[in-house]
This record gives structure tokens, C-alpha cells and sequence, in this order.
């Protein structure tokens, strides 16, 4: 069985320079053939001794004898750990890194969407509580405040005037008119925060998403926030108690239509009534998962 693994980890993981550096002795012809590698391993009592490398005919030939390396004795499971350890370094001819086997992941843009009234205020507030190394990043709206809301943390509340004269200077990565009001997204904190390694959550509306899109291609994560059904959607937003019955049926038709979309984002998730913290968790799990991804996302504003 430990033959069978030693077979497996000769043939697999060690390269031709490592066996070099383990064996310093003069190797008469190169390493070609894999098969010829684990035929140097031989079991004993005492632990594994490693042959050092020569091809099949070298070491057969008489001559040969008097050119082989020093056996490398490999100590036994069951010696001290430390000498252990430092018998596999002297095999495998190099010191164990402590550095990390694989950079740190890039950081990430994250857009939340969907229609109104979802929940993608309550979904973001609840990740900040329970996420760190997010940063959230904060819109600028010329909507005027809801009660409960803080200047330069739920938005960034500017005039109309104020707005249009960032857009002049170019400050914004997105803006739209929704509801008659102005929003929009500042590039400045994007790079500040994902040049210190925060990840960065954007919380748009669907128009906002696919413009978002047609910028960041698949180098973001798109998020579609959805309601479990049109009628707690609607119940949603009635119980709010933010909008005028006119604001309301736009706010309805319009959901109607953006649920279209959801073909154009990566990940849905239900926020069903009365359980936030799954949506969350959810969204939580996608960003693990984005992190655990081989072909990293790369985004550069
Ligand atoms: N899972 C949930 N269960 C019950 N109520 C919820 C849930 N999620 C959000 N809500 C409530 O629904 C209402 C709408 O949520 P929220 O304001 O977060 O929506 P939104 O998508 O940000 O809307 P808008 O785009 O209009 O700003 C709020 O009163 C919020 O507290």
C-alpha cells in the first residue's frame, strides 16, 4: 500500500530538478521516462531508501557502480516529527516554504439587484453587520432622505445640481434617472477600497445592472434579489409606506418587467418573507465560492 503511494507521489509530484538536487551524484543520462523513477524506492524496516537516478542501462553497466550517489535514508513514520520533516526536505532537495501555495484572491465586485421593493437595502444592511472585508459602496442619490437614512452611509444626498456637474467631471462609473431622481456610482471608492483588498458590493436597480454589465463583461458578480412571489413583493412595498399609490403601480409594472432579466445576471436569490438572514447567507456562500475559483475574476477601474 505505501509502495502503491510512494508509486503515486514519484510519478505525480517530483520533477526532474527536485531528484537532481536530492541526488547530486553524477546522473549518466537524463530522467526520461517516469516509470524508471519509483524502481528507486525501496522499502525497508528502518524507513524508505531512495536510490539515487540513472537509467536502466547506466545501472546495469559494472562501470556504473563506482559513479552512484550516497543513499539518502528517509527515517520511518514513526521517528521524531522534526526529524522526519527534515528527512523529506534532504529527498526532496529543498526547505518546506511557509509562504502561501497560492496568492490571495482578487478582489471582487459585487452587484446586487432586482426590483423594487426586494429587499436589496435590507440584504446589504444585514451582510455589513455580519461580513467583514466588504466595502459597501455608497451611491449618490438626489432623492431626498427617507426616515432613518444617513448622509454618507445609506447614500451620498445631493441636489440635482450638484449631481449633474459630477457627471460633467466625469466622477461617476453609472448613473440613471430612476423615479424621476438622480443615482449614481462614484469610481473613486472602488479603487481606493479594492486597491486595499476589500472586496465591493454595488447595490443597483436593473437598468443600472446591465449598464453595469456592458462596463465590467463577466470580470463582476452579478446578483438578481428576487421576492418568492409578485404578491410579497407588492405587500413589501405597501408596508414600507415610501411611495404614493401612483409611485406604487409604476414600481409593480416595472418589477414585472425586470424579472425579464434575470437571464443576465449570474446568481439569483430568493429573499423570502420574514427570512432575511438566509438571502444573506446565500449571498454570503456565492462570494466564498467566487473566492474558491481557480479562474479568478480581474477588474481593473
Ligand atoms: N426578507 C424580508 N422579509 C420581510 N421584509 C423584508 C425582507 N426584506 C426586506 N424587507 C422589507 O421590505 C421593504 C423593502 O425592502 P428594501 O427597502 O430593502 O428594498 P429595495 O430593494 O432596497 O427597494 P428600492 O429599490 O425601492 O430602494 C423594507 O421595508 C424592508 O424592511
Amino acid at each position: 500500500m505505501l509502495h502503491l503511494r510512494l508509486r503515486r507521489l514519484f510519478t505525480t509530484s517530483v520533477t526532474r530538478s527536485h531528484l537532481h538536487r536530492a541526488f547530486p551524484g553524477p546522473v549518466t543520462s537524463p530522467i526520461s521516462t517516469r516509470s524508471s523513477i519509483p524502481n528507486r524506492l525501496h522499502l525497508s524496516r528502518s524507513g524508505v531508501r531512495v536510490a539515487p537516478l540513472m537509467s536502466s542501462s547506466a545501472s546495469s553497466a559494472p562501470a556504473d557502480k563506482t559513479r552512484r550517489a550516497p543513499h539518502v535514508n528517509l527515517p520511518p513514520s514513526t521517528a521524531d516529527k522534526s526529524d522526519l520533516y527534515r528527512g523529506l526536505e534532504a529527498v526532496l532537495g529543498s526547505k518546506f516554504s511557509s509562504e502561501p501555495l497560492i496568492p490571495p484572491p482578487h478582489p471582487l465586485i459585487i452587484v446586487i439587484s432586482g426590483p423594487s421593493g426586494v429587499g436589496k437595502d435590507a440584504v446589504i444592511k444585514r451582510l455589513q453587520e455580519v461580513r467583514e472585508g466588504l466595502h459597501f459602496v455608497v451611491t449618490a442619490t438626489s432623492r431626498a432622505k427617507r426616515p432613518g437614512e444617513v448622509e454618507g452611509k445609506d447614500y451620498y444626498f445631493v441636489t440635482k445640481e450638484e449631481f449633474l456637474s459630477m457627471i460633467e467631471r466625469n466622477e461617476l462609473l453609472e448613473y440613471a434617472l430612476v423615479y424621476g431622481e438622480y443615482k449614481g456610482i462614484p469610481k473613486q471608492q472602488i479603487r481606493e477600497h479594492m486597491a486595499k483588498g476589500y472586496d465591493v458590493v454595488l447595490r443597483v436597480d436593473i437598468q443600472g445592472a446591465e449598464t453595469l454589465r456592458s462596463i465590467f463583461g463577466k470580470s463582476a458578480v452579478f446578483i438578481f434579489l428576487v421576492a418568492e412571489s409578485e404578491a410579497a413583493l407588492v405587500k413589501r412595498l405597501i408596508d414600507r409606506k415610501t411611495e404614493t399609490s401612483d409611485m406604487l403601480l409604476v414600481r409593480v409594472a416595472t418589477a414585472r418587467e425586470e424579472m425579464k432579466h434575470v437571464r443576465d445576471f449570474d446568481y439569483v436569490v430568493v429573499n423570502e418573507e420574514g427570512k432575511l438572514d438566509n438571502a444573506v447567507k446565500l449571498v454570503e456562500s456565492i462570494i466564498d465560492v467566487e473566492k474558491a475559483k481557480v479562474d479568478q475574476r480581474k477588474l481593473q477601474i
